[in-house]
């Protein structure tokens, strides 16, 4: 049987028709493999289809985590090949979510980093729980990886040129409300009011008139799309190169064993 890593379904309660939610429930950590990918792009391409859908909301059924990010375990003693596919589906990911036609919503009920922030910060508005044990942010540069352009221009499009700089170069990762103060989220709320306050920020979003706000976002987001849809191949060779060097599989490895050590 396959496994649901996700559900998606169109929602009329409150009076609130035409909003789906996607729960992401991979367990333990949602991080983001193979599988879990397509199974986003799929839902997504459906209801980007279904003319009775205006608003997605993302969320996560895992507790404490929103997602753990991209699946160090795709990426570590994977043969280029499979390293090539994992990145197509990465790119899939962003392309879909950052030039969706859907008013998005990230509710961010857990921590965030690295894959799972690039995932909230494609959406147009993000809620993250007020949590302090939580984090989120780009820590790409902890692990000895270096986050590609578009992960890059995602954030810079988001906090601004100087914040990147210091977010991207020290691999910083935020507590909820140094994110709110930088921009990377845009409302804190209590971990329990987290989907309740999406679901009213939707309503706020669904109210603008969907021809004019998906102009405006296209006209905001096309050249950050275009970049690297122009480059998406060189992207998925540079990435395989760059993933499969020794250097870069060392520090995967000790990374995965640091974690598996916190946990001990
Ligand atoms: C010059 C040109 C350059 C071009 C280069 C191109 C590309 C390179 C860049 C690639 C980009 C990568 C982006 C990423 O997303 S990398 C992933 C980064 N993610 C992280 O650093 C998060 C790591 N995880 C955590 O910090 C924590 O797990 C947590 C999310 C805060 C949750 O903590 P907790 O609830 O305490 O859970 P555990 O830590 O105990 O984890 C449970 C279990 O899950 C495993 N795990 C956690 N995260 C990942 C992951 N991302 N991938 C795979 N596995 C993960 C963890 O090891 C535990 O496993 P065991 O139960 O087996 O011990």
């Amino acid at each position: 049987a396959t496994k649901m890593a996700l559900r998606a379904g169109l929602r009329s309660k409150r009076g609130l028709t035409g909003v789906a939610v996607m729960r992401m429930q991979s367990p333990p950590v949602n991080s983001l493999n193979l599988e879990l990918l397509t199974d986003i792009c799929i839902a997504l391409e459906k209801l980007e289809m279904d003319k009775s859908c205006r608003g997605l909301i993302i969320t996560s059924n895992q507790p404490k985590v929103f997602s753990a990010g991209l699946d160090i375990l795709e990426m570590y003693g994977k043969s280029p090949e499979h390293c090539g596919e994992f990145w197509k589906a990465v790119q899939e990911m962003w392309l879909k979510f950052y030039g969706s036609n859907l008013v998005t919503i990230a509710a961010i009920n857990g921590s965030s980093p690295a894959g799972g922030c690039l995932m909230a910060m494609t959406c147009d508005y993000r809620i993250m729980a007020d949590n302090p044990r939580y984090s989120i942010g780009l820590n790409e540069t902890q692990l000895g990886i270096v986050a590609p352009f578009w992960f890059k221009d995602t954030l810079m499009n988001t906090v601004g040129h100087r914040t990147t700089e210091m977010a991207l170069e020290l691999g910083l990762l935020y507590s909820p409300a140094e994110a709110l103060k930088i921009g990377m989220v845009d409302q804190l709320v209590p971990e329990d009011q987290v989907l309740t306050t999406a679901t009213e920020a939707m309503t706020k979003w669904l109210a603008i008139p969907d021809h004019a706000r998906q102009i405006t976002k296209s006209m905001i987001r096309k050249p950050t799309i275009d970049k690297l849809m122009s480059n998406r191949e060189d992207d998925v060779k540079n990435f395989v190169k760059f993933i499969s060097k020794d250097s870069i599989q060392k520090s995967l490895g000790v990374y995965l064993e640091m974690l598996k050590k916190r946990k001990a």
